[in-house]
């Protein structure tokens, strides 16, 4: 192995002592922060990322609640608890877990959350001051990346950094914070064209395409960085990522591992979101 591991489990646990301090504080002085976690239908998946951020929240003293609602539940219905916890002054967060059922409208509920309250940063408001440069939720995965390549000490400005995959939930807001970085931003997709030959130009890949072993390491410049974003579950129910990491971490110059890399920072920074979150609230009612 040549490249540098870059440890998103203990990044976050160094990460999570700041937030639980400041959690503490803020419990001290106004409340306990809050977060409202939503949860539609009976997904394995789901219920396995909803109780790891339940529990995350709880290690760090922030509140949790978890509003379980039916598979069959009408958009309506959601739509209804949100406006609840909208109105609600004791809770500063709100997540609804995503993918929902099919006959609901994941962009309708997305825009119903208080544009405060966004702690994953998906609302349209948040979207579009995030690509103006201005103060936002920031979504949390591409945020978490953000901060493992801080701390490995990698400088973007100049370099070439090419995100694989386009979702809304991380490859666009991912090349927006890159180039806020002053990287040179490649967004490639499932349409680009000799995608291998891209690849090997760039200083930093960020894969995040849904697909197991997609990177190989001819794809990889040698001493490039390579985050892995992929969480994906093999045939034996093994977590495995986008990126061949047996074979890229002998041409890599760093590299995330799946699990223990972007999944628990992803959890971190919804933690902070949390906080700031409350902080702002709080912050707005002393100038009421
Ligand atoms: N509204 C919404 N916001 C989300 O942020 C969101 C979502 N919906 N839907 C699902 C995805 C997925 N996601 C993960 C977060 C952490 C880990 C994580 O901590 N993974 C551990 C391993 C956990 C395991 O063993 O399964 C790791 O990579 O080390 C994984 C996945 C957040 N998501």
């Amino acid at each position: 192995m040549t490249a540098q591991l870059i440890n998103g489990k203990d990044l976050s646990q160094q990460i999570r002592k700041n937030i639980k301090e400041k959690a503490s504080q803020l419990t001290e002085k106004y409340r306990q922060p809050c977060l409202a976690v939503i949860l539609v239908g009976e997904d394995p998946a789901s219920q396995v990322y909803v109780r790891n951020k339940v529990k995350s929240c709880e290690d760090c003293g922030i509140k949790s609640i978890l509003q379980r609602l039916p598979a069959d539940s009408t958009e309506k219905e959601v739509i209804d608890l949100i406006n609840a916890l909208n109105q609600d002054k004791e809770v500063d967060g709100i997540l609804v877990q995503l993918p929902l059922p099919k006959h609901i409208s994941e962009q309708k509920i997305i825009e119903t959350i208080d544009v405060a309250k966004d702690v994953d940063g998906f609302h349209l408001h948040n979207v579009g001051a995030l690509s103006c440069g201005l103060p936002c939720l920031k979504p949390c995965t591409p945020h978490g990346v953000i901060k493992m390549l801080e701390s490995a000490n990698i400088d973007l400005e100049g370099k070439l950094a090419l995100v694989l995959g386009r979702s809304n939930i991380v490859g666009k807001p991912m090349a927006q914070l890159l180039l806020e970085k002053n990287a040179t931003v490649i967004l490639a997709h499932s349409k680009t064209r000799n995608l291998q030959k891209l690849t090997l130009q760039a200083d930093v890949i960020i894969a995040a395409v849904g697909r197991p072993l997609f990177l190989k390491a001819e794809m990889v410049k040698p001493g490039a960085v390579v985050i892995d974003v992929g969480i994906n579950r093999n045939s034996e129910g093994k977590l495995c990522g986008d990126v061949d990491f047996e074979n890229v971490k002998e041409t890599a110059g760093f590299i995330t591992p799946v699990p223990g890399g972007v999944g628990p920072m992803t959890i971190t920074m919804l933690l902070e979101n949390t906080l700031i979150a409350a902080e702002n609230s709080f912050q707005k009612k002393e100038n009421q």
